[in-house]
């Protein structure tokens, strides 16, 4: 068993999610209002370690009228519990589940942080390099987690939908362009070769929000 995972982002009208410099900002006002909504509705939410490295985000409902019991579970994808110590993700606003790598745990190079993550979150380590993403569907499930929105970024968004561990997406497009062929998109990773391999969606609604589009699809292809 597995969360019901909802992939959420905003790009621009040329699927760039951030700018080589790793500026970001893309959503408009309303967009953002809509997506903390979205987050006190779930009950997990999911990003990358570059995504925390780049962002230092808090990943609670702070943009709209809530308290602390509101905020989701706070999911890092992190291999090699690169996670710094002075993380907002760190907080105690939330509950952290930080997932590592079985590396992590054996190289020395890592261990220290490891020792100091436990102290504040939740640790959960799978996969002998790189975070096992179906064992931490199924843990985050045991752990109560039923619905978890997955936040990007591009190259963590690539690994779940090649496992079939998307659901559901809703993106955000803004009437912007930015271009560059070193900016991340809404899916990079290793990509898929051919087209018959592509992910298969079915488009179920489209929203105005604000100056933005959000399209929302079901994933056709789902474990
Ligand atoms: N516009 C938007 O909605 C959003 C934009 N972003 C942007 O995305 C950028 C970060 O994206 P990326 O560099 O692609 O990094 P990412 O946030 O997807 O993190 C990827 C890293 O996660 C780790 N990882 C561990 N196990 C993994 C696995 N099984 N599969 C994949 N990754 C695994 C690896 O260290 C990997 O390099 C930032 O610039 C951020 O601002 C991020 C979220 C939303
Ligand atoms: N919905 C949305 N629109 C954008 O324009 C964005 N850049 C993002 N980014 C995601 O939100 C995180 C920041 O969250 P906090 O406000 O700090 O809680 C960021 O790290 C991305 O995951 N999302």
């Amino acid at each position: 068993m597995k969360p019901y995972v909802i992939l959420n982002a905003a790009m621009t009208l040329d699927g760039k999610i951030a700018t080589k410099t790793g500026s970001s900002e893309i959503s408009g006002l309303e967009d953002i209002m809509r997506v903390h909504k979205l987050r006190k509705d779930v009950d997990g939410i999911m990003v990358g370690i570059n995504t925390v490295l780049s962002d230092n985000p808090k990943l609670t409902t702070h943009k709209i009228s809530s308290n602390d019991s509101d905020n989701p579970v706070r999911v890092i994808v992190d291999s090699k519990a690169r996670t710094p110590h002075n993380s907002n993700v760190l907080n105690d606003s939330a509950k952290t589940i930080i997932a590592i790598s079985k590396e992590a745990v054996l190289d020395e190079n890592y261990l220290d942080n490891v020792h100091f993550l436990e102290k504040y979150v939740d640790v959960f380590v799978s996969g002998e390099y790189k975070v096992d993403l179906n064992e931490l569907m199924k843990y985050l499930f045991k752990e109560g987690i039923k619905t978890l929105m997955l936040e990007g970024g591009s190259t963590l968004n690539f690994s779940m939908f090649k496992e079939g561990l998307i659901d559901e997406i809703n993106i955000c497009i803004a009437p912007m362009v930015v271009g560059g062929k070193y900016s991340k998109t809404l899916v990079d990773g290793e990509g898929f070769g051919f087209m018959k391999n592509a992910i298969p969606l079915k488009l179920k609604d489209i929203l105005h929000v604000g100056e933005d589009l959000v399209l929302k699809y079901d994933v056709l292809n789902i474990k």
